[in-house]
């Protein structure tokens, strides 16, 4: 991949492996988990391909596409409490909230077997002692939380469905999403309307250089 800049704010990828070295700006993302970052980033590097969750194309933007993307939910979550990341795959977001919010009680929920057994290696590598993994279906989750996140699991809409009978009340669903966004949010109005949530809110997010995320914010009423 050589060293060309994939897209603003994106750190230079190495000139030998072509996998995208972190910023001075995303290492301060990070703060004090950027150790527990950099090592989940190099077991993705050394095993992500072969077991089937990322593909080489993903490489050259490791940190700024799913790392660094991942960590824009950060500002939404709740101050203290439990949240559940629906369809973890890889641990995005649900790894990277567990490294930057270490006092927070995470769930990963995923559905496929193989995914499962990487997540648990994971949580097993990084030592986390707030995380959880069920090897299930959001639909199947009986469990109710402080917040649930979520990123290119499925459209708006159905992602509402999905989620909604998981949050509290005063809880929210923060989906992390690009470019149709908007028009998720609009399509998705029916669904916010009949499960009785608050109208979403778009909140972009500035992440690294120029990089800009969107996360869609869907909260249950507080009574
Ligand atoms: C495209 S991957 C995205 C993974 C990760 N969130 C990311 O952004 O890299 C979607 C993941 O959601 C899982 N998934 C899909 N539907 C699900 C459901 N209803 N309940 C739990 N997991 C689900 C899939 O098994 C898959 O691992």
């Amino acid at each position: 991949m050589g060293s060309d800049r994939e897209d603003a704010g994106s750190a230079l990828a190495d000139q030998a492996t072509g996998v995208e070295q972190p910023s001075e700006e995303m290492r301060e993302i990070f703060g004090l988990g950027f150790p527990a970052a950099e090592r989940f980033a190099q077991m993705l590097v050394a095993e992500g391909e072969l077991r089937g969750l990322l593909g080489p194309r993903e490489l050259p933007r490791l940190w700024s596409r799913h790392l660094v993307n991942s960590a824009a939910v950060g500002p939404f979550l709740p101050s203290r409490g439990t949240v559940a990341d629906v369809g973890s795959g890889a641990g995005f977001p649900g790894i990277i909230i567990a490294i930057i919010r270490p006092d927070l009680e995470v769930s990963l929920i995923e559905t496929m077997e193989r995914r499962v057994a990487w997540l648990s290696d994971v949580v097993e590598e990084l030592g986390f002692d707030n995380v959880t993994i069920h090897r299930a279906r959001a639909e199947e989750v009986k469990e109710k939380y402080d917040a649930v996140t979520a990123r290119a699991v499925a459209n708006l809409s159905k992602l509402i469905r999905l989620t909604a009978p998981m949050l509290r009340p005063g809880a929210s669903l923060l989906a992390l999403k690009g470019a149709k966004a908007d028009d998720e949010v609009r399509d998705a109005k029916y669904v916010i309307k009949k499960m009785k949530l608050l109208p979403a809110v778009i909140h972009e997010v500035v992440t690294a250089g120029d990089d800009v995320t969107k996360v869609v914010q869907v909260q249950r009423p507080r009574r």
